[in-house]
């Protein structure tokens, strides 16, 4: 049997399984690939938004490999459950070498026909507990993503729509099936680790807390991580599938889910420790910690516009992240930035025709959104861009984004009207940095310029993420990277 003639069933269960932990890049490296084409099949899946074991198998079948070769791959590893799913499939004389690991892992047939009654109980017991618990929860009814529910699972916003309801349905039902896919394979870990992991939850361990969740510092399986432990009870479903569902949008800037808890005391999700902290944190310097030079404000800037561009174009329809702020760009230890916090994220506007979705509802942080979201309800991923322009302000000046004791009490209105008078606003530069050596008016001004551009006043005058990117890739700053 070829690769590309693998049942489907069999398929989706072998991409569950290693796409859990990454187990399919040292499948990759066993059949021959290189690292950089390892890297190119990862880019491969995201671009096709299917899980890259699907991707390789994908790739490796194109070159009429066989199952037989893959089960020889895969006993080398002696990764005993993707062998398993293939034991039904393979020649008879590839048994042996799954008894050789797995001695009591093949009935004869004739044993395996007569199914006494507990066994059979305790065959579907046991399928029933393979079934990943995502999935189960999404069958038990917790809200999905889709077009007609908000992408963070909260009923329905009046979003204006043209689409007829099958072709809406059929929509939601693709979407539905896309999500099921994805979050099948992140791993479900035991309470009890994540407590032991947090000392017990100890505060002296607390990283920060929000409106629905306490974020801890963790040691588990050698690894250092966040845990963020889920407060709010009804929420907490809806909250956990939606983290999930995002998981599906893995990026360098783009906080890394491990994987989650349910079933114990509290829901909870394991996120990469960002040990840089937020850039709220850095740029209030709240630790009396040095200022960012211009390289470092670049990088994050940089890193940020990289994230969000993705967001904006991975599939065809944008995720609007719906509330960047300084708070949600977490930092690692190189000062890398990861965006965060994608409680109010939702997917939109659906349709090649269509620009914007009408919600009646407005979340997100005042200051950070622009006046046709705020007025009229228009969501479309110049929102995004608009937060975006007003955190280059902050960046550059380190001046608050609504300031009351200010003329002008909008960062954005008042930058702009300084702009708009003549004034030289690389005076605006961040006040720790003028007269230092770090001090750079030029650039200072290249990110007011694109803060500026970012924040204007008709959505259709942004730039898009894309351009953004661009422009400051080509920008000139000392002390930055020439491949950034
Ligand atoms: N991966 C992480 N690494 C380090 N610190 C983190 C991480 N995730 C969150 N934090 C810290 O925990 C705080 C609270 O996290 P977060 O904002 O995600 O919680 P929340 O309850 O969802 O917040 P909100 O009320 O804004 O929705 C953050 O401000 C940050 O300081």
């Amino acid at each position: 049997m070829y690769i590309y003639d693998l049942p489907y069933e069999i398929n989706r269960e072998l991409c569950r399984i290693l796409d859990n932990g990454d187990d399919w890049k040292e499948l990759a490296d066993r059949m021959g690939y290189k690292a950089f084409e390892i890297i190119e099949i990862e880019q491969m899946a995201r671009r096709n938004s299917v899980s890259p074991t699907n991707q390789l198998l994908t790739t490796w079948g194109q070159q009429n490999h066989r199952v037989g070769e893959l089960f020889i791959s895969l006993y080398r590893m002696e990764h005993i459950p993707a062998l398993t799913c293939l034991v039904p499939i393979v020649e008879s004389k590839f048994h042996a070498l799954y008894k050789k690991l797995c001695p009591n892992g093949i009935k004869e047939k004739n044993t395996s026909v007569i199914e006494d009654k507990a066994n059979k109980k305790k065959r579907i017991h046991s399928e029933e507990s393979s079934i990943p618990l995502p999935v189960k929860l999404i069958e038990q009814g917790v809200p999905l993503p889709t077009s007609s529910k908000g992408f963070n699972g909260t009923p329905t916003d009046d979003e204006s729509t043209d689409l007829s309801t099958s072709s809406q349905e059929s929509k939601d039902n693709d979407i539905r099936a896309e999500i099921m896919r994805n979050v099948a394979a992140i791993p479900m870990l035991p309470y009890d680790e994540l407590k032991e992991a947090t000392n017990n939850w100890s505060t002296n361990n607390m990283l920060g807390q929000g409106g629905f969740a306490q974020v801890f510092k963790g040691e588990w399986k050698q690894l250092t991580v966040a845990v963020k432990r889920l407060r709010a009870v009804d929420a907490r479903d809806r909250e956990l599938i939606r983290e999930l569902c995002l998981n599906q949008y893995r990026h360098d800037n783009i906080v890394p889910l491990y994987g989650y808890s349910y079933g114990g005391a509290e829901v909870c999700l394991v996120y990469q420790l960002m040990c840089g902290g937020t850039l709220d944190y850095r740029l209030r310097r709240k630790a009396n910690l040095a200022p960012l030079t211009w390289s470092q404000r670049h990088r994050i800037a940089h890193g940020v516009a990289r994230g969000l561009q993705f967001l904006h174009t991975m599939s065809g329809t944008p995720l609007i992240h719906g509330d960047i702020k300084p708070a949600n760009i977490l930092l690692d230890q190189c000062l890398i930035p990861k965006i965060g916090d994608f409680g109010l994220a939702r997917k939109g506007p659906y349709g090649d025709n269509r620009t914007h979705v009408k919600v009646s509802r407005v979340h997100g942080t005042r200051p950070y959104l622009p006046d046709e979201y705020i007025r009229s309800g228009c969501l479309s991923p110049a929102v995004d861009v608009f937060s975006y322009g007003v955190v280059m302000l902050e960046i550059a000046t380190c001046l608050k984004p609504i300031d009351n004791t200010r003329p002008i009490q909008r960062l954005t209105d008042f930058i702009r009207i300084e702009a708009d008078r003549g004034t030289d606003t690389a005076i605006y530069e961040d006040h720790s940095l003028l007269g230092t050596p770090n001090s750079n008016p030029q650039v200072c001004r290249d990110f007011i310029n694109i803060g500026i551009h970012c924040t204007k006043y008709a959505r259709h005058e942004r730039p898009n993420m894309l351009e953004v990117y661009k422009k400051l890739n080509s920008m000139v700053v000392p002390g930055k990277p020439s491949v950034p």
